[in-house]
């Protein structure tokens, strides 16, 4: 459905009833008492549409660049405040039961009906039109890689957008299947969505809403995850580049300004930062793009198994609760990781690790890790009670060993499949936009992986040299320790 109205080919019949010309933005604005101060919104080309300064600015100037009445932000709230008014919209919502109460649910079918309400195919009067149901004719499509097709997505076989992406597709199929079934009771809805010949909905449709919202929703201060109109097309930029922020001002209206001592002459580009520190996985993954300004990954998230000789393996796997794997980002120029979980993989019982299962008050039976017998209630405070430990240089090195491996297993996944994927971009149908952000992806990720491997190999060589190691290992001065004692 959002596929066809977003369709500008002449070929297609009752296609582009989803699209209006971004021109037309400003009256739609002034409409709903959306103010552009010296600004305006025009469409540049490969980044979409983007908002101009149309005078001089400068950071003294006490007006917002633009103001969005707080009725317009469209959050959990503002969904609940539109359905006040909209029984459909009420119906959907209270069908969905908890997942219609989170700020994703609530705003992704807000947005699914405004698209329903556009619909010329669609006879029965279904929803109240608002601000909003015109809205959604200026979002653009945006590809994200959950959208991509499967060849597509082969191009990102060994980055760390593989698993996100793959589990990703997963989410947003059972997400669809579960508003069918929430939903196919309520008679407009089963005519309208579902029905065999009448239905119009597609997976495609819930995939659209989603990249809709994740690439353009923000944490707009006091109010959360938001999606604010006119301010959504502010495209980003990053450090020294971005101009302005938003904030929301006394009477809790979405405002965008210009940051501290900065200035737009006229045709300068206003943008806002989405988040300095997102990595390129995360900026791919939500917005579709990555900087061009980025010289490497910046930060990735790699899973990590405990090895299958690990006697306490199921132990270990029963009681984790933090993420399997560890955060690799670079600050200052140089890697740094972070990771709960692999303090866990790094013990075992000769050690100090043990589990036991107690009894719990209700008559369950519960599994609980010890350290030397003290109860291991958060295993997240494992990693403190092994610094306080003589042998910590020993855990460290562990620790860094198995860093440095899984660091390598992916540089060689990366490395084995790229005659794969330029086979595939010869033989298959795959979209420019696709191929190039997934090859700077592999470019990017490659780059900070290459850095970490030689930063792990000199701290495994430095902590080699520690005393407690040395004397660990039983090593005279001079000899060398090998990796495989650590590990
Ligand atoms: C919040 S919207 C910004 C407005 C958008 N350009 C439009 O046409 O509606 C975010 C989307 O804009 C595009 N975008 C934003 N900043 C960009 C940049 N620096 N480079 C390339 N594309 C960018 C991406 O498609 C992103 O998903």
């Amino acid at each position: 459905m959002i596929r066809s109205g977003k369709s500008s080919d002449p070929g297609e019949s009752g296609s582009g009833w989803l699209k209006l010309p971004i021109e037309t933005l400003v009256s739609w604005a002034r409409l709903r008492d959306i103010s552009f101060h010296d600004v305006e919104v025009k469409t540049t080309g490969p980044k979409g549409s983007a908002v101009f300064a149309t005078k001089d600015i400068i950071d003294q100037d006490p007006e917002p660049l633009m103001t969005i009445p707080r009725e317009m932000v469209l959050s959990l709230e503002g969904v609940y405040n539109f359905a006040k008014s909209d029984q459909h919209l009420q119906e959907v919502l209270g069908a969905l039961g908890d997942y219609g109460r989170t700020s994703r649910g609530a705003i992704l079918v807000f947005l699914l009906m405004q698209c329903t309400i556009a619909c010329p195919d669609i006879e029965e009067k279904i929803g109240v039109s608002n601000g909003w149901s015109d809205y959604v004719k200026y979002i653009p499509l945006t590809p994200l890689p959950s959208e991509w097709t499967d060849e597509e997505r082969l191009l990102l076989t060994g980055t760390s957008l593989e698993a996100a992406t793959n589990a990703k597709v997963k989410s947003l199929s059972r997400e669809f299947e579960n508003l069918r079934s929430c939903t196919e009771s309520i008679p407009w809805c089963k005519k309208c969505w579902w029905d065999a010949k009448t239905g119009l909905l597609s997976l495609d449709d819930w995939k659209q809403v989603d990249s809709m919202y994740r690439s353009r929703a923000l944490q707009l201060p006091g109010t959360g995850d938001s999606m604010v109109p006119c301010l959504d097309m502010a495209n980003h930029a990053s450090g020294e580049e971005t101009i302005a922020a938003y904030e929301t001002d006394g009477d809790g209206n979405a405002v965008l300004l210009l940051r501290d001592g900065k200035h737009l002459r006229p045709g300068d580009e206003v943008n806002i930062t989405y988040g300095d520190e997102k990595g390129a996985c995360e900026m791919l993954f939500s917005y579709g793009f990555i900087e061009d300004t980025m010289k490497n990954a910046r930060e990735l998230f790699l899973q990590l198994d405990i090895p299958d000789d690990d006697p306490l393996k199921p132990a270990k796997q029963a009681v984790c609760k933090t993420p399997p794997g560890f955060r690799l980002f670079i600050r200052e120029g140089k890697t740094k990781w972070e990771s709960e979980f692999i303090w866990l993989v790094c013990v075992n019982e000769e050690d100090g690790l043990e589990f036991k299962v107690l009894q719990t008050n209700d008559g369950g039976r519960e599994l609980q890790a010890f350290w030397k017998g003290s109860d291991l209630e958060d295993i997240t405070s494992l990693k403190s009670l092994l610094e306080a430990e003589p042998l910590w240089d020993i855990f460290q090195l562990r620790a860094l060993a198995l860093l440095q491996d899984r660091v390598e297993t992916q540089l060689r996944r990366l490395y084995e499949t790229e005659d794969a994927i330029r086979e595939a971009r010869a033989q298959l149908p795959i979209s420019s936009q696709a191929w190039n952000q997934a090859t700077r992806l592999r470019d990017l990720e490659w780059e900070l992986l290459s850095q970490a491997y030689r930063e792990f190999e000199e701290e495994k060589t430095l902590l080699a040299g520690s005393p407690t190691v040395r004397e660990f290992l039983g090593l005279d001065a001079g000899d060398k320790a090998d990796d495989e004692d650590f590990s």
